[in-house]
């Protein structure tokens, strides 16, 4: 279903568990394919940071990527259609997202007014009607929505039916639960800040990788004056985890978040912080101080950051990036 909408781009494949296992990929691709021997080769030591058994293992791919764009997708999720019955070109939705400004600092009520047969409406400052540059993009899902597990328990059969043909600005100082489902970003703008969290083998909690990368990422386009995107385009999300075993990899988070959340709404970088791996170390120091006491998986969390951006650096030298890869 993807072939049409993924040839065109550079695919970073990275393949969780078992290196042993072979994944065949069909022709005519432009890849590059990663398992956990390839990690722990390139990152030696610093393959630490990225995660076993756990879907934040992505993050090795946006690290390896040279492109300036990235699209990252959950491999149960597909061509979703739109209300007309047309096949959505996911890919083409998130570039438009990326390539057309935000509005943090002041709500646009006919949302996206940079897009075709809208605009900013009466009262809309014109100072600020120039926007700012575009960092993420957080496409939706029909079928099977992302919810959590007590959630899922309560509403095993809910499916999101509803196509809702909008695209917002996340404001500025709010903060959102970014699912790595359907979600795009500049590599440039943000990359090292989109670290999915240390998770999976070894760790007290999953499902919570694209969260903690979310909300590191939203106080940081906040700090550096840059936007996140939420809405169209939707994917198809074929099929719903086990509940039950979500709420054991959820638990932790499920009470941890009512002290990691009030953490980041008040987190504040200091004006020397001007790239995101500055803006990045600064905010793993803070999460030392302030959520070492929450649980000690922080203080592993923190440090895990700091080897993240150090991998990051030695990967990427000042290189010149091209377009876009899908991971
Ligand atoms: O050990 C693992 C488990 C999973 N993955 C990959 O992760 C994504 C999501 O897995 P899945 O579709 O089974 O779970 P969902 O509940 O639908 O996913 C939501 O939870 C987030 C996971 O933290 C995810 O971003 C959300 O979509 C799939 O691509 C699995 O292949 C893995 O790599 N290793
Ligand atoms: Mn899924």
């Amino acid at each position: 279903m993807w072939r049409p909408f993924f040839q065109p781009y550079h695919l970073i494949i990275v393949q969780d568990g078992d290196p042993r296992k072979t994944i065949t990929v069909p022709d005519g691709f432009d890849y590059e394919l990663y398992n956990r021997n390839d990690i722990n080769r390139i990152l030696g030591p610093k393959a630490a940071c990225i995660s076993f058994n756990d879907s934040a293992c992505r993050s090795f791919g946006y690290l390896v990527s040279k492109k300036k764009y990235v699209f990252t997708v959950d491999d149960d999720c597909f061509v979703a259609k739109g209300p007309s019955g047309k096949e959505i070109n996911a890919l083409e939705q998130h570039i438009k997202n990326l390539l057309s400004p935000s509005t943090p600092f002041f709500f646009n009520t006919l949302y996206d007014p940079y897009r075709e047969g809208a605009d900013f409406v009466r009262g809309y400052p014109f100072s600020l009607r120039e926007g700012v540059p575009t960092a993420v993009s957080h496409g939706l899902w029909l079928n099977i929505p992302d919810y959590d597990a007590p959630t899922q328990l309560v509403k095993p059969h809910e499916r999101n039916t509803r196509y809702v043909d909008a695209v917002m600005t996340v404001p500025k100082g709010a903060l959102f639960p970014m699912s790595g489902m359907n979600l795009a970003f500049n590599r440039e703008l943000i990359g090292p800040a989109m670290y999915f969290g240390l998770m999976g083998d070894g760790q007290p909690i999953r499902r919570y990788d694209d969260m903690w990368a979310g909300w590191c990422v939203k106080v940081i386009c906040d700090h550096l004056g840059l936007g996140v995107k939420t809405g169209l385009p939707y994917i198809w999300h074929s099929k719903a985890s086990n509940p039950l075993v979500n709420l054991k990899k959820e638990y932790h988070g499920i009470h941890w978040q009512e002290e990691v959340i009030p953490f980041f709404q008040v987190v504040s970088l200091p004006k020397k912080c001007t790239t995101p791996q500055e803006c990045y170390i600064e905010l793993s120091k803070q999460v030392k101080e302030k959520l070492g006491n929450v649980d000690a998986y922080f203080n592993k969390l923190a440090d895990a950051m700091v080897t993240w951006i150090e991998a990051w650096d030695e990967l990427n030298p000042s290189e010149k990036l091209s377009n876009v890869s899908a991971v």
